[in-house]
């Protein structure tokens, strides 16, 4: 990324620390993003990737730490005042409403959408331009996800989070949504958060990832590094045990 994006943070998280009935889900999260930059948060089942989402758009609060989006400490008592600031968080349910059509969800937007806003989007994920009057529930999966993802942007937001955009799609579709997405992220400056299970998707669109196991980061590094060192990504994932002594390890790039 060019030096002025690496000066902006869109999205900074600090030792953060979130979770249920006063346990913390994960603690000591570190993370940075800029306009146009895509980090993602990996790591095996329950490792508490939904929750750092979760705490870093303000639905959980910190049990330690700091988030600041836009240039303001996240709340957790006013999440709505971020989502209208422009941090849109697609979750892995998709946030649909199965009633309504596809020009419904999008007239939901934050923002009365441009005609060229639009068509960004319908450029985007083409799929959608001849469903426009299918109501989402009778939408199949990879249909409904492009559409909460191409929803949450028709909205403009400077972050956009992104739950497991992968679940339940054919390996295919997620080969073109990922790129997609980052190239819009790219071309307007949007800072974005992927919470991913397919790794190798993920990091080949993003510029740095963290590796979560059991409520920490284990592993943090460019994606181009980690990619390159996957016995250190694989030993995230499986022997996080091995990581206990070094704690987090940082990659040099
Ligand atoms: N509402 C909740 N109440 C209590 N514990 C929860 C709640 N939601 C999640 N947890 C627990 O917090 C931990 C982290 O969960 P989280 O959903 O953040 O993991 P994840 O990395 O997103 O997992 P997955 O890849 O399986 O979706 C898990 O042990 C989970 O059981």
């Amino acid at each position: 990324m060019p030096d002025r994006h690496r000066t902006e943070s869109l999205l900074t998280a600090t030792g953060a620390a979130a979770g249920y009935h006063g346990v913390p889900a994960v603690r000591g999260l570190d993370l940075a993003v800029g306009p146009g930059e895509v980090v993602s948060l990996l790591g095996p089942n329950g490792a508490g990737k939904t929750t750092s989402l979760l705490a870093l758009v303000g639905l959980l609060p910190l049990m330690d730490g700091s988030v600041t989006a836009l240039g303001r400490p996240v709340s957790a008592r006013r999440p709505y005042l971020l989502a209208r600031r422009g941090v849109a968080l697609v979750p892995d349910d998709r946030g649909l409403f199965h009633g309504l059509t596809v020009d419904d969800h999008l007239r939901l937007s934050r923002r009365k959408p441009s005609p060229e806003r639009e068509k960004l989007i319908f450029d985007t994920f083409p799929a959608l331009a001849g469903l426009r009057g299918r109501k989402a529930g009778l939408l199949s999966g990879g249909e409904q996800q492009m559409l909460a993802v191409g929803a949450a942007l028709l909205g403009e937001p400077r972050v956009l989070l992104v739950d497991e955009m992968s679940l339940g799609l054919a390996p295919k579709i997620v080969q073109e949504m990922l790129p997609a997405v980052r190239d819009l992220a790219r071309a307007e400056g949007i800072g974005v958060v992927l919470v991913e299970q397919h790794v190798e998707l993920a990091l080949a669109v993003s510029d740095r990832a963290v590796v979560l196991n059991h409520g920490r980061p284990v592993l943090t590094g460019a994606a181009a590094d980690l990619l390159k060192r996957r016995e250190r990504l694989e030993a995230a994932y499986f022997g996080a045990d091995e990581f206990s002594d070094t704690g987090h390890e940082v990659l040099p790039s």
